[in-house]
């Protein structure tokens, strides 16, 4: 048994939880997510580098803002305004003896996303890693139900902040720089009660893929993750309780995801060891979709 397995214990799935708000609070969830692991210790990957995390208070995004803090990287993070969970994810980054700035705010506002870029480079001095990771869901029963504000509103946040941050930032990259982008397994396998949220996702491999190309020449690698069922607050905040009932227990691995098992993937992506990456996807569902 893994320590991931040990530690959680959720092959019996999760306790249907809600909350009333998106996005959800960490705190909240019963039992919290697990962000990190003993077995994760840091050697020195991203030392010096600097990072932006979008979504990087909680849930995928906060166990990878930590463990690039292992890895000796500065890390920036932006967020919509959970700013208990974004203390405290401060407050751990910084206990690895890195900088850490908040930035609180809509990724729907093009300017929010290019000033975010802009107080980092100040800040910071450069940007070596933009992890785009935020992103919101609702769920409709039919495409039929999906409203326009919906429709645009989970474009705005999922796809278009994404596009705004990677123009925002590739002016400050260099060679041996990386793009690291959040999609879905919704993306491979499609899910009929997330229509827009799952599109939106695979826009995201669909420019990962052709970004990629035209980064290559530059030395900077563009690379993404395609979750499975993983326990953060976007579950309690979005799917309604019954839809949490089977969440990640049918998956071969028998157990939903942890954000912890994003950390090492993620650094990989993130330094040297994939090198010869670009335009990928690495897929993390306990082996519920196996493909590329
Ligand atoms: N939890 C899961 O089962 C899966 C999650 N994912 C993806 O993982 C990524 C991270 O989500 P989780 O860690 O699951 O949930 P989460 O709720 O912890 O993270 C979502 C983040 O997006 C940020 N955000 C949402 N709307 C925003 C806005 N308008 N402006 C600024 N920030 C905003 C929130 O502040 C939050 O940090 C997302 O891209 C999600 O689609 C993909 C597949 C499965
Ligand atoms: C699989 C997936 O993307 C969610 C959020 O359920």
């Amino acid at each position: 048994m893994s320590e991931l397995d040990k530690q959680t214990l959720m092959s019996d799935g999760v306790k249907p939880q809600t909350q009333d708000k998106q996005p959800g609070v960490e705190s909240e969830m019963t039992p919290e997510p697990v962000y990190e692991l003993e077995s994760h210790v840091g050697s020195g990957k991203l030392k010096g580098k600097v990072a932006l995390v979008t979504g990087g208070d909680s849930g995928i995004g906060r166990a990878v803002a930590i463990g690039y803090a292992k890895e000796g990287a500065h890390v920036a993070i932006a967020y919509l305004d959970e700013h208990d969970d974004a203390e405290k994810t401060k407050q751990r980054i910084e206990q690895e003896g890195v900088n850490c700035t908040l930035h609180a705010g809509d990724i729907a506002d093009e300017s929010f996303c290019f000033n975010v870029v802009e107080e980092v480079v100040e800040k910071h001095g450069k940007l070596n890693i933009l992890v785009n990771n935020a992103a919101r869901q609702e769920v409709k029963e039919s495409v039929v139900d999906i409203s326009a504000e919906q429709l645009k509103r989970t474009f705005d946040v999922n796809f278009f902040a994404m596009v705004y941050f990677t123009k925002a930032a590739i002016p400050h990259m260099e060679a041996g720089d990386t793009l690291i982008y959040t999609s879905s397994i919704n993306a491979y396998v499609g899910n009929p009660s997330l229509i827009d949220y799952t599109s939106t996702k695979g826009a995201i491999v669909a420019f990962v893929r052709s970004v990629a190309q035209e980064l290559a020449s530059k030395g900077i690698r563009v690379n993404g993750v395609a979750p499975g069922p993983i326990w953060t607050p976007l579950i309690p905040a979005t799917l309604p309780e019954d839809m949490q009932e089977s969440f990640g227990v049918s998956s071969p691995l028998g157990r939903p995801g942890q954000p912890a098992d994003h950390v090492e993937p993620y650094v990989l992506l993130a330094s040297e060891g994939s090198a010869y990456m670009t335009g990928q996807f690495i897929h993390i569902n306990g082996g519920m979709y196996t493909s590329s």
